[in-house]
Parts: C-alpha cells; structure tokens; sequence
C-alpha cells in the first residue's frame, strides 16, 4: 500500500448482504475482504442500505449530539463503573488509548498529551449481570424509547415493543458482524457459519464520541495511536476529518471522510484467532488540517463519531482457527478467554 489517502480500498458488499450473490460472488468478495484484512487492515465498505438505512445512522449522530449536549451532571450519574460491564459515560481524562499495556507508561501518555474526547458505551441491552446506563427518556427523549412508529399500523402494544434507536443500531450491527465474520470463514474454506457458536452473544459495544472543539495552539491529540482490542470495529465518523492509520512505513494515513461508506477495521483478538494472518491497524484522530480560509487562531470544529467494537462471546475460548498456524504447525498464542483478555486490556487503559 501506498502511503497516500487513495490507498484506502472500498469493499460493495450490497448483492452479499442483499443475498443477490452467487457462491462464487461471495468466494471473491470473500478473498477481496482478507485481502484487505491482511494488508491494510483497514477499508470502506459501501452497500450496508439494506440492512443499515442512512436515516438510522443519521438519527445515531443526532443523538450522539444531543447526548454529549447534557448537563455534567446528567453524564456524570451515568458513569462508566467497570472493565467488565464495559458500559455507561467516560468523561474527559478517563480512557487513554495507548498502545502500551503498561499503567505508567499510560499514565505519563495521559499527562503529556491527553484524549480530548468523552464517550458513551452501550452494551446489548439484555444482560442479566450487566444493565445499561441509560440516560432518562426525558432528559433525551427516544434515545432509548421508541418516538418514531416504526410499526405504523399496528397496535401501540407492538409499537412500545419496536427496538429504540440505540438498540435497533445495535442488533443491526451485530447481524452485519455476524455477515463479515461470515466472509472470513468462507475465505478460509469454513462453513460460512464457523464462527457463529463464538460470537452470537451480541458482546459488543456501541460507542459514541465527541470530540469539542479546541484551540490549535494546544496538543493535536484527540484519540490516542492504539489498536482495537476485538474481532472488527465497524466505526462511522461525521465530515470533520482528523482519523488516521499508521501505514507500513510507520507514517499516519488520513482516513478521509467517505460518504455513504462505513469504516472496518480489525481487532487484537481477532489477530491472535488467525494468528496474526488479520491486522489489527494501529489508528488515532488529530485534529483536522486547517482547510483554506479557516482561521488558525479559532478552535477546531467538533468532531463525532460512532464505532461498534465488535466482540466474541465472554466465555468463548479464542485459539487459533483451524489452517491458519502457519509453517511451523505451531499457533504463536496460547487460547485466551475472550472476555478476561478484553476486561484486561479495558482496564490499561481506564484503569476502572
Ligand atoms: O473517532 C474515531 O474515528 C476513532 C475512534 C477509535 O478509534 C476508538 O474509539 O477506538
Ligand atoms: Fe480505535
């Protein structure tokens, strides 16, 4: 790959997800996707319409902006309070992403040069153990209940009972999960349903981010260089710019903004599964570049942006998949508890 924005690839999965495809569409599509996993590890993909409309995405970033618009204290009684429950508010100076799994190391990262960013994380919504922190539906009216009929014409029992704006994004996104991961196995020569029984329990978490406004004359960081810690992200970011990936020569690559397209990247976990066949790509977000006519001494634009971690299931055993141990017969991971490695790797980095 070249170092140059017009490197990034985009992958049309529209005729696979629309089940239009012929096997032999989807055995290309498939190597096209590990393609790109293995040498970039980060792309486009265009075509999701049909199973993620725009609106929703649309209604997703106007909620990110209406959530972040709370009062401190609204957002502060819903803090996040723990790696394994891995859900609720962290306010500014709370996660550092590093690439260092060292607590000092981080610490010093967060003193030179913090994130300047809060976040919200969502989890699946039915975890007996874990409940979500919701904001009040009338602090934010229809982030988590319904306002829209989405069953228009039927009885307004069914109604209440639609799935709200974050946790319809959220099912939605896993069925997408579930149909990538599926492309994986196929490119393996797996039964497209391979991974199914791992990642089925919708262990994933939705995260909003707002980035404010800042002054130039500070620091450029806005999220830290780091890795993802699962099997994919599916990441959505508003027209802002400031994303970037490190490329092979070790220089960052702006992401630029993509309409109509969804980010994909890959995780840690999953690297280890496919013993580092996958890439998981280091990123960051910096503030935007001064556009002509911008005003240096004006703080930068907000920027926002949606991105789903995508995860196995906690008690799911990740060693690595079946042909991929490479010459030597030899996986270079040992089996890991998917849910204890991405507690641990949370925690580093939040330290809660
Ligand atoms: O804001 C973005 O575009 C990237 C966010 C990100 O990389 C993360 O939260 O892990
Ligand atoms: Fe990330």
């Amino acid at each position: 790959m070249a170092d140059s924005p017009e490197s990034l690839n985009t992958l049309d999965i529209s005729r696979f997800l629309a089940n239009q495809s012929t096997p032999s569409e989807d055995r290309q599509l498939a190597a096209s996707f590990v393609q790109l996993a293995k040498d970039v590890g980060f792309f486009y993909v265009s075509g999701s319409e049909s199973l993620v409309p725009q609106e929703l995405v649309d209604e997703v970033f106007a909620y990110n902006e209406r959530f972040f618009n709370l009062p401190l204290e609204k957002k502060d009684a819903l803090a996040y309070t723990s790696c394994k429950a891995n859900r609720g508010y962290l306010s500014f100076g709370r996660e550092q992403a590093s690439l260092s799994k060292d607590p000092d190391q981080i610490g010093a990262e967060r003193e030179a040069a913090k994130d300047q960013k809060e976040t919200f994380e969502i989890g699946n919504d039915v975890d007996p153990e874990y409940p979500e922190h919701w904001p009040n539906e009338e602090d934010i009216p229809g982030f988590t209940a319904v306002r829209l009929p989405c069953a228009r014409g039927r009885s307004l029992r069914t109604l209440t009972t639609c799935p709200q704006t974050m946790n319809r994004f959220h099912i939605l996104l896993d069925q997408l999960h579930l149909r990538l991961m599926s492309l994986l196995a196929i490119s393996l020569d797996l039964s497209p349903d391979f991974f199914v029984p791992q990642i089925n329990g919708r262990n994933h978490c939705l995260r909003l981010l707002h980035y404010p406004p800042v002054p130039r004359s500070g620091s450029n960081n806005r999220i830290g260089a780091h890795t993802d810690f699962g099997t994919t992200t599916i990441l959505f970011q508003d027209d802002t710019g400031g994303l970037e990936i490190e490329g092979p020569s070790g220089s960052f690559i702006p992401v630029v903004p993509k309409p109509n397209t969804f980010i994909l990247n890959f995780g840690d976990i999953l690297a280890r599964w496919s013993n580092d066949a996958l890439k998981s790509t280091v990123h960051r977000a910096v503030l935007p570049d001064l556009k002509p006519g911008e005003d240096p001494s004006a703080p930068t634009k907000t920027r926002r942006s949606v991105a789903y971690f995508c995860n196995p299931n906690p008690d799911a055993l990740i060693s690595c998949i079946p042909g991929l141990e490479g010459p030597s017969g030899k996986a270079k991971y040992p089996p890991v508890v998917a849910g204890e490695y991405y507690a641990q790797m949370l925690e580093a980095e939040i330290g809660a």
